[in-house]
């Protein structure tokens, strides 16, 4: 980093008692700047692209030594808002933390008779959900054959290794029939866990269980 113009010091050095003209005093910590104001420690010093670079040097009123150990992408921003903010921006910066944005919730109204206690009902209530038709749901079956269910009253999909028919669901899945639609002829644990990792769709599908997917092939 060549260009300290960013950067402003304020009342350095020549404040207070007699102290702070004798001995060496180190300001501990300004937001991730330290300042150093004892001439004997300084050394010409500069890095530029690592994650900490220094800065030296003398001027008429004032040696200074800067150590910052902002990654240089954080420091762009970080002199935008100081020079926006003057010194209340210290203490903000504290508290700041980088955090990824949310997918944003689309939750679509349910119609009347399809909310999820609605779905519970009917999973207590209808005797083949999955269609099985007397068929086992412990039949292992192939993602060929996943692939062949994507319409009418057997849409079926692949969740964690097991297989569902999703068609008598689809009403009832509070983010809209499209979405699950997406799910249909094929595995979608990565599409659910990017929306909803925390559903317990095991226990909402219990009723839909086809099979388990075969990962023999
Ligand atoms: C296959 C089984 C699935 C089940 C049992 C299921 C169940 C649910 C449930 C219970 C909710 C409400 C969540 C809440 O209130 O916190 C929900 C919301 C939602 N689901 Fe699903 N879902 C499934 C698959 C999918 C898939 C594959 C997608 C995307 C392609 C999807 C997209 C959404 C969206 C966008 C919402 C609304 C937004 C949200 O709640 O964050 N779901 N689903």
């Amino acid at each position: 980093m060549s260009d300290t113009s960013d950067f402003t010091f304020c009342q350095v050095g020549l404040q207070g008692d007699g102290d702070s003209l004798e001995s060496p005093k180190i300001i501990p910590r300004i937001g991730n700047i330290t300042i150093n104001d004892n001439p004997s420690s300084l050394q010409k010093n500069s890095s530029s692209g690592n994650s900490t670079s220094k800065e030296s040097g003398t001027d008429d009123s004032l040696t200074f030594k800067v150590i910052d150990k902002l990654p240089p992408k954080l420091k762009v921003v970080e002199c935008l808002e100081r020079r926006d903010f003057g010194d209340s921006f210290l203490d903000a910066q504290d508290e700041k933390t980088v955090t990824k944005k949310p997918i944003a919730r689309q939750k679509v109204p349910f119609e009347k008779g399809f909310s999820q206690m609605d779905w519970l009902k009917v999973t207590r209530t209808h005797s083949d959900l999955a269609g099985l038709r007397g068929q086992s749901n412990r039949r292992f079956i192939s993602l060929d054959e996943v692939k062949q269910h994507k319409t009418g009253d057997s849409i079926w999909t692949v969740l964690n290794g097991r297989v569902y028919n999703i068609s008598p669901y689809l009403k009832f899945h509070p983010g809209g029939v499209d979405m699950l639609m997406k799910a249909a002829g094929k595995d979608c644990t990565s599409l659910f866990n990017k929306y909803h990792a925390w559903v317990n769709a095991e226990f909402l599908l219990e009723k839909c269980l086809v099979g388990i997917l075969d990962n023999s092939q």
